[in-house]
């Protein structure tokens, strides 16, 4: 397992958000959370990363394991975490740097000063992330003259640059055309054999397109966890079936 998760409570100052989670996540695999808007995924997503720390009324209670090891421990570097654990978001966040420099920037703040070795992880991660091609030959362009799609290929190739174990995505096509959306899932699907992803959707074709594991979240409670198949073709839970069908959410 790349990441377990035993008793999760998370509470943002009174307010309890996530109740008792368990999940285990198998290393190169594609995991999609599900569950009606304001059930807890994001929260849930941003806990893997620390992200809810920067939140101060933020607390939780439980454990989570990235390779054994709990990311809670006073032992760990949370820089160090959130290098490993990457993270992209909804909305395509480029920085307003040249399409190079957005790829090459977590390098460098790394401590990364080797030029070509540089040019060679930008150039690598902009192949994973299938965008190469496309912006081979200017790098040196603002990356916010991209598509919204192409920005949103760029923000995952600046979270591979960084060498991540997981990588979570948080709706990663909502904000994307139905042709950039495809090529987004392609990607998802190509990039499991390095990493481990962990993806917030509400569409519920693209769970069943890209991952092999679900979880459906409803009120902070993961309500029924399986296989992709097993979820949507036979979930054990009544609740599971009714927000699959449509009939909430
Ligand atoms: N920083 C915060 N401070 C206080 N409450 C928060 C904070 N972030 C989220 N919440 C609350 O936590 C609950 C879960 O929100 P969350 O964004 O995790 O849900 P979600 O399932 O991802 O929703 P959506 O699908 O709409 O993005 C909501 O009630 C929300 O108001």
């Amino acid at each position: 397992m790349k990441i377990k998760v035993e008793n999760l409570n998370t509470y943002f100052g009174e307010a309890h958000i996530l109740k008792d989670l368990n999940m285990e996540v198998p290393k190169n695999s594609v995991t999609a959370l599900i569950g009606p808007s304001g059930c807890g995924k994001s929260t849930f997503i941003r806990t893997i990363n620390r992200m809810n720390d920067l939140t101060p009324t933020f607390r939780h209670e439980g454990n989570i394991y990235l390779d054994g090891v709990d990311i809670y421990d006073d032992s760990v570097d949370v820089v160090d975490l959130r290098r490993r654990v990457g993270m992209v978001f909804q909305k395509p966040n480029p920085f307003p740097k040249s399409i190079f420099e957005n790829v090459a920037y977590g390098l460098k703040i790394h401590g990364e000063t080797d030029k070509d070795h540089i040019a060679q992880v930008v150039e690598e991660s902009l192949k994973a992330a299938a965008i190469w091609d496309e912006v081979k030959d200017k790098l040196d362009m603002s990356a916010m003259g991209l598509s919204g799609g192409q920005q949103q290929r760029l923000c995952i190739a600046r979270t591979i640059a960084t060498s991540p174990d997981v990588i979570l995505m948080d709706e990663p096509c909502s904000a994307l055309d139905p042709i950039s959306t495809l090529k987004i899932e392609d990607l998802i699907h190509s990039l499991k054999e390095d990493y481990t992803i962990v993806m917030v959707t509400h569409n519920m074709q693209q769970a069943t397109r890209v991952s092999e594991y679900t979880s459906f979240f409803l009120n902070g409670e993961i309500i029924e966890s399986g296989l992709t198949d097993q979820i949507f073709v036979n979930p054990k839970e009544k609740r599971t079936e009714e927000y699959i069908t449509g009939r909430f959410g």
